[in-house]
């Protein structure tokens, strides 16, 4: 068996993700029964001593049937609507079904704003490390009710793939209604799957195409999520929610993708994948090296302009010569001092100003 394989069976702390396709139908609504043998993987994998954060889609899809309707609405209103009275089933199924084991479980809803301020983002972290602490299970999905379109997450794989960092799980399992990554739509027919992502090489030709009629992101979203998850040194596998069984024991199933070796530390994976942009700082090509090439803090000399306004603690984005970003870091300085300090050495500045913009430690290149 892979490498990758063996580290996803053996790891101490999981997040799962079940996509609305595997718990939810347009005519049948949530799919009480398919939950069922999800919540039986789950708790099997947490008797065998590992922690487990579950990332249920689903609402939406849950709320259609009670309000009559027949399809997925596109507008955001009727999506929020279904999704209030979705959650409220989908959190009492997940509640009823782990309910067999004697297990508690606790809705946790999030918006990407909580995972892109610092204090929310710890919050989180606190509270899910709180609930496993209890050992209750966490059911987490984004916070669709109040989430507006700028604000929602790309989709739940990319919050799994947040989720994953925050609690500094060890592996990731994307659980949908296809047995894994294929060279194309599997829907369209001829295409093969592919068992092992090791390098971007191997994505080389993959067409990911849209998703089912209840999921919002498609191949593309997982793709890309399973990405950022490796890419911070969190393993994946991706496979179909009737393999969960197999998938949370040998993780013998589906396509997997190998982790970076070194994990991304958790603040820069904050300041490289999670948090918003306040600004900008534009940087002149020798403080592009220094940060890009030579992984140098930021000073005040290679910057040759400020964009937007900002606070000291927020994280910007430094843009090249050719108007590229090309690193996003933590700011030292509100944008106010900076537009003082532009291209001076640090030598002619203040005693209170001789820290860094940006420092190295908190500097990741794009
Ligand atoms: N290259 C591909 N490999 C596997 N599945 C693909 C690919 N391209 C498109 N798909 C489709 O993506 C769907 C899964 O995405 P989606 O419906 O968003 O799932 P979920 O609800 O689990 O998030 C599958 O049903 C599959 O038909
Ligand atoms: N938060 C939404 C799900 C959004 C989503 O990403 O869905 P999916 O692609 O099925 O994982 C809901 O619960 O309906």
């Amino acid at each position: 068996m892979s490498e990758t394989r063996a580290s996803i069976a053996s790891a101490r702390s999981i997040v799962v993700k079940i996509g609305s396709s595997a718990l939810t139908s347009l005519i049948g609504g949530l799919d009480v029964g398919r939950l069922n043998l999800l919540a039986d993987a789950l708790e099997a994998r947490m008797r065998a001593g590992s922690d487990v954060v579950v990332v249920s889609s689903g609402a939406v899809g849950a709320g259609l049937a009670p309000l009559g309707l027949t399809h997925r609405p596109r507008d955001l209103a009727t999506k929020q609507a279904a999704a209030s009275v979705g959650q409220l089933a989908l959190a009492h199924a997940w509640g009823t079904s782990f309910a067999r084991y004697g297990r508690t479980v606790g809705q946790v809803l999030l918006t990407a704003d909580d995972i892109a301020r610092r204090t929310q983002h710890r919050n989180a972290q606190r509270t899910l490390d709180r609930l496993r602490a209890l050992h209750a299970v966490a059911i987490v999905n984004e916070n669709d009710t109040v989430a507006t379109t700028e604000l929602r997450f790309g989709d739940n794989d990319r919050l799994a793939a947040l989720v994953a960092h925050l609690v500094g799980a060890d592996a990731l399992v994307l659980l949908s209604d296809v047995d894994g990554l294929y060279d194309g739509d599997p829907r369209k027919g001829g295409a093969t799957l592919i068992p092992e992502v090791n390098s971007p090489e191997d994505l080389d030709g993959v067409v990911a195409g849209s998703g089912g009629a209840l999921g919002t992101g498609g191949m593309a979203s997982k793709l890309s999520a399973a990405r950022l998850a490796a890419d911070s040194g969190v393993p994946v596998l991706l496979t179909a929610a009737s393999d969960a069984a197999t998938a949370l024991t040998t993780a013998d199933v589906g396509t997997v993708f190998a982790a970076r070796p070194h994990r991304m530390s958790a603040r820069k994976f904050w300041v490289r994948h999670a948090a918003d942009t306040q600004g900008a700082l534009h940087l002149d090509a020798g403080a592009v090296r220094a940060v890009v090439d030579r992984r140098r803090s930021l000073l005040p000399a290679g910057i040759t302009a400020v964009g937007g306004r900002f606070y000291g603690g927020d994280v910007v984005s430094l843009v090249g010569p050719e108007d590229r970003p090309v690193a996003r870091g933590v700011v030292a300085y509100d944008s106010t001092e900076i537009e003082e300090m532009l291209g001076r050495s640090t030598a002619d500045l203040p005693a209170d100003m001789h820290r860094p913009v940006v420092h190295a430690d908190d500097l990741v290149a794009l």
